[in-house]
């Protein structure tokens, strides 16, 4: 039966057009058993991008620079492939396109960011706003809306304006608020009739840490002692700088919407955090402790501020004077500044207790005096990636929701990234890059447990695949590949559906 199951999937794919057959799916893959008839009628599925990986036109249409564009013209070599994302995927002209690869694969909504340099050149609104930004935003907007796709809109995700770097050293001063703010109304004035989902920051921690505590993302700075080639900065203060900074301006932005915009509006606001899954390494009291130190300083970071007003108690014992505090207006104004939480989940760590040697450096990845590591007693915590970092750990989505509901909140969270890389293999032509079945594994394996989290209480209310076509992977550039539709990036960036994004149209058919 299953043999003549395959041959009639084989045949379906065929008649859907999507061009050559493909070779029958996993048999772990039975859609007859599970598809998004198992997930609640108004559970939402879509994919993902962001600007400056997808946009490309960085110096077209009026856009001003970003800190990605300076970063990547200024530090190639912190790129594996000295990359950057002046034409990226060229979303800018093929957005039209990108919808029609949302529609094919069945997804019903389309996370996408906005490029604040775009709209606002020189980073302050009051030195002017680009109506030829405000003009591409409303295009897709209503690309998206006459294809019946509901946009999920993130208004930062990374790409600062380089404008407000230079003026006052970016998120590392408390004036970023204000600009921020103005940016954040005129998102809302201008597009908020037709986006009803706002997200105010991508990944908080990646920024925080990414860009100052690892130097692995723009600005790129850290501690010179890490012997890292950073271009500045101190590892033991400014993360905590920069991540205050972004929980402020997310509670201005939020209490903005809420007072301005909202009633009239009837959107809801949200913000997108990530953290691995973390496991003890062993049971012992110690490493216990160390796995929810390394949550709380992962997770918690930015997930206590939004929900109790305050950072976690572990972060104010171990980072002491060097963690900034919010004033008491502050403090209200965070508490439960959430319509809804986005939740980005790729992998999972053990951690074990690693206390600080007394006179030795601090740093952010040392304050919690927990070490992540992916193996334990040298077996890997599931499959390795090819970008090194992302081990396979589905069951790491469901213990995460879970964790989430248990210790924060019972309002609504969206997956909003959960995916897979493949190597960049330039051997390979496109045709035969697009076999990538274990993606549709990934996928699969965490859309169950995602469904068990559901069916345990969690208020899931819809899932994101990142991401929608392969695109600038930030310091990996084009190295890695994490879409479910390829680009030949040597034959004029065209489009291909890989399995995975058959399978999801298979998936989610009504
Ligand atoms: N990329 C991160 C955070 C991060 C950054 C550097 C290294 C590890 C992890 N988070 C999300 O992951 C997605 C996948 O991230 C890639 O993961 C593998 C890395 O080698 C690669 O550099 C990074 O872009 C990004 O495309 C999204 O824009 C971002 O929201």
């Amino acid at each position: 039966v299953k043999i003549k199951y395959y041959f009639l999937l084989s045949f379906v794919a065929l008649a859907l057009g999507f061009g050559n057959a493909q070779p029958p799916l996993p048999p772990t893959h039975n859609i007859k058993t599970f598809n998004r008839s198992n997930f609640p009628p108004d559970f939402v599925f879509g994919s993902a991008s962001s600007s400056y990986q997808n946009e490309g036109a960085a110096n077209e249409g009026g856009k001003g620079p970003s800190i990605w564009d300076t970063y990547t013209k200024n530090h190639p070599e912190r790129i594996d492939d000295h990359s950057d994302g002046i034409i990226a995927t060229d979303s800018y002209h093929r957005y039209k396109e990108d919808v029609r690869m949302l529609k094919q694969s069945g997804f019903e909504a389309y996370r996408f960011s906005i490029s604040w340099p775009r709209l606002i050149p020189r980073g302050k609104r009051s030195l002017g706003v680009n109506e030829e930004g405000i003009r591409f935003y409303n295009n897709l907007i209503n690309e998206l809306q006459e294809n019946g796709l509901e946009p999920y809109v993130t208004l930062f995700h990374w790409d600062l304006p380089q404008a407000l770097e230079d003026e006052y050293g970016g998120l590392l001063s408390s004036q970023f608020v204000n600009d921020y703010r103005d940016f954040a109304d005129l998102c809302f004035s201008r597009f908020g009739d037709r986006v009803k989902h706002w997200i105010t920051f991508n990944e908080p921690w990646s920024y925080a840490v990414g860009g100052y505590a690892s130097g692995f993302l723009a600005p790129g700075r850290c501690s010179a002692w890490q012997n890292l080639n950073c271009t500045g900065g101190n590892s033991s203060t400014e993360p905590y700088i920069v991540a205050h900074n972004m929980l402020v301006a997310h509670g201005v932005a939020v209490q903005l919407y809420r007072n301005k915009y909202q009633e009239s509006q009837k959107g809801k606001i949200g913000i997108t955090l990530v953290t691995r899954w973390i496991l003890p390494y062993s049971n012992e009291t110690h490493n216990r402790d160390a796995a929810r130190r390394a949550l709380d300083f992962n997770f918690g970071w930015f997930m206590h501020p939004i929900t109790y007003g305050k950072y976690p108690d572990c972060m104010y014992t171990l980072v002491k004077e060097r963690l900034p505090s919010f004033s008491e207006e502050e403090t209200k104004m965070l508490r439960g500044s959430f319509d809804f939480i986005g939740l980005n989940y790729y992998t999972a760590n053990y951690a074990r207790h690693y206390p600080n040697q007394p006179n030795s450096h601090s740093s952010y990845e040392r304050d919690s005096e927990a070490d992540l590591t992916p193996e334990r007693n040298g077996i890997p915590i599931g499959k390795k990636g090819p970008s090194g970092w992302l081990y396979v750990y589905p069951r790491g989505i469901r213990d995460l929701l879970v964790y989430i509901k248990r210790n924060y909140t019972s309002l609504p969270i969206y997956i909003t990234e959960n995916g897979v890389d493949e190597l960049n293999n330039s051997t390979l032509k496109a045709q035969d890059a697009l076999n990538d079945s274990m993606r549709v594994d990934f996928y699969f394996n965490h859309l169950l447990h995602v469904n068990r989290a559901i069916q345990e209480g969690v208020n899931v209310k819809g899932y994101f695949a990142w991401a929608l076509m392969d695109n600038f992977e930030w310091k990996s550039g084009y190295s890695i590949r994490f879409g479910i539709n390829y680009v030949d990036y040597k034959d004029g960036l065209k489009r291909y559906p890989k399995l995975s994004a058959k399978w999801f149209s298979n998936f989610l058919r009504k």
